[in-house]
């Protein structure tokens, strides 16, 4: 620690060389938004403690390593939280609408706090449960981070796309599993073309599980 820096500065891990790449002419908003979530991300409880020596790559790179799968349309991020990967995603961008859903007062409170600060033009926050959000049925694509396995995780998010609409649902290494113990849920779903993509390989040390799939065409 030095004198003149606060704590949470001298234990933010440095800016790692790909945060460039994956953010490009968007970075110093990626910059702003990752020093807010050191500066205020304990205290709320919306990072343990132990998360800023890799808040970047393991958070907001990782996040932002999804933003090429978007689409121009209306994306729903499901259990935003911090804002992983939803105010990522809309930073990097900006051409797609993100809708944030998440249920928690004090993480909406946050997450609207960035939309303000950051003047983010192309997101809306939802305080509800994805079960309980009035848009099944309305969004392109559904994505979602560290909310639950897929056999769960399925049933909240599917009947939030519209016919062909497709989920981009991050995923750690124990994904193939996660599959097999949904296939019950994808079924019920009809979901169609499912996959795997593992994103950032050569890019950043800790790559990025997606599973993806779309719903059937009406
Ligand atoms: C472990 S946190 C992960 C937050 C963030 N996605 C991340 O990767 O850091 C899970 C989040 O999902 C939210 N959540 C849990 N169940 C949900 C549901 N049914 N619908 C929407 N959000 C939900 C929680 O409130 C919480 O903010």
């Amino acid at each position: 620690m030095t004198d003149d820096s606060p704590d949470w500065r001298d234990a933010l891990e440095p800016e790692p060389e790909a945060a460039a790449t994956v953010f490009g002419s968007q970075l110093d908003l990626a910059r702003r938004f990752t020093e807010n979530l050191a500066r205020h991300g304990e205290e709320l409880g919306l990072i343990g403690p132990l998360e800023l020596p890799r808040l970047w790559s393991r958070h907001v790179v990782n996040s932002g390593l999804v933003a090429p799968l978007l689409r121009p349309g209306r994306v729903g991020d499901v259990g935003s939280g911090a804002g992983l990967p939803g105010i990522v995603l809309a930073i990097a961008r900006p051409d797609v609408h993100l809708t944030l859903i998440e249920p928690m007062e004090r993480r909406v409170a946050w997450l609207e706090r960035q939309v303000d600060e950051l003047e983010l033009q192309n997101v809306d926050v939802v305080r509800a449960r994805a079960e309980e959000a009035k848009l099944k049925g309305r969004l392109d694509q559904v994505s979602a981070r560290a909310v639950s396995a897929l056999r769960t995780l399925i049933p909240i998010t599917a009947p939030l796309l519209r016919p062909g609409g497709e989920l981009v649902l991050m995923k750690g290494g124990g994904v193939q599993g996660e599959i097999g113990a949904a296939e019950k849920a994808i079924r019920k779903y009809r979901l169609e073309d499912v996959e795997v993509l593992v994103l950032g390989e050569g890019v950043v040390e800790d790559v990025t599980r997606v599973f993806r799939a779309r719903t059937p065409e009406a």
